[in-house]
């Protein structure tokens, strides 16, 4: 995905990830995205709530979009693979590749818009240059 290897999260599908036709739901893919995403954002020593003095700073999704290719079940270990397809002054638009030994399963996309928290608001604001280095080493190849 990238010009280094990928950031790897691996993850065994729960019983209660699965649904009556015992296969994972399509919300199951959602919250592993999400896991997937918060690893990766703590493997480059990155705040996923933040506090900057008096500021709260946050992550919030503003959109998701993800193709099932195969189904999974449960007991099944998936690894999920994440990379930046995107980085612009205030968002960061996430990759996901969901395989089950070396097949893809799924593949998304989400866009997380870096916000300050005031009083409960959400706006936007720049992503500082120390997390924009981080993310662009994590840049899929063609982005760079
Ligand atoms: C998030 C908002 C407050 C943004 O509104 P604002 O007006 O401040 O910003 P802009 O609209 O100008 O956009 C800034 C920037 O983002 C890009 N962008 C915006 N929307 C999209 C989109 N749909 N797709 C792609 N890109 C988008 C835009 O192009 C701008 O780019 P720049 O070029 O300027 O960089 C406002 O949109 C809002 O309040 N939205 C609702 C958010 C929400 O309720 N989301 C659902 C729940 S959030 C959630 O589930 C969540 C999950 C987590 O895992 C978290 C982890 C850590 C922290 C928080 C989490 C979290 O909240």
């Amino acid at each position: 995905m990238t010009d280094s290897t990928p950031f790897v999260y691996e993850r065994r599908v729960a019983f209660s990830d699965t649904d009556m036709a015992g296969i994972a739901h399509f919300t199951a893919f959602m919250r592993y995205a999400e896991e997937a995403e918060h690893a990766f954002l703590r493997s480059l020593d990155m705040g996923i709530m933040e506090k900057r003095g008096e500021e709260k700073l946050s992550w919030p999704r503003v959109n998701i979009h993800c193709d099932f290719h195969r189904p999974i079940h449960f007991d099944d270990v998936v690894q999920i693979e994440v990379a930046v397809k995107e980085l612009k002054e205030k968002a960061v638009t996430y990759c996901f590749k969901v395989k089950l030994k070396g097949k893809l399963m799924a593949s998304a996309t989400s866009t997380a818009v870096y916000c300050k928290v005031t009083q409960g608001k959400l706006a936007s604001v720049p992503i500082p240059p120390e997390f924009v280095e981080r993310l662009r080493s994590a840049l899929l190849i063609e982005d760079k």
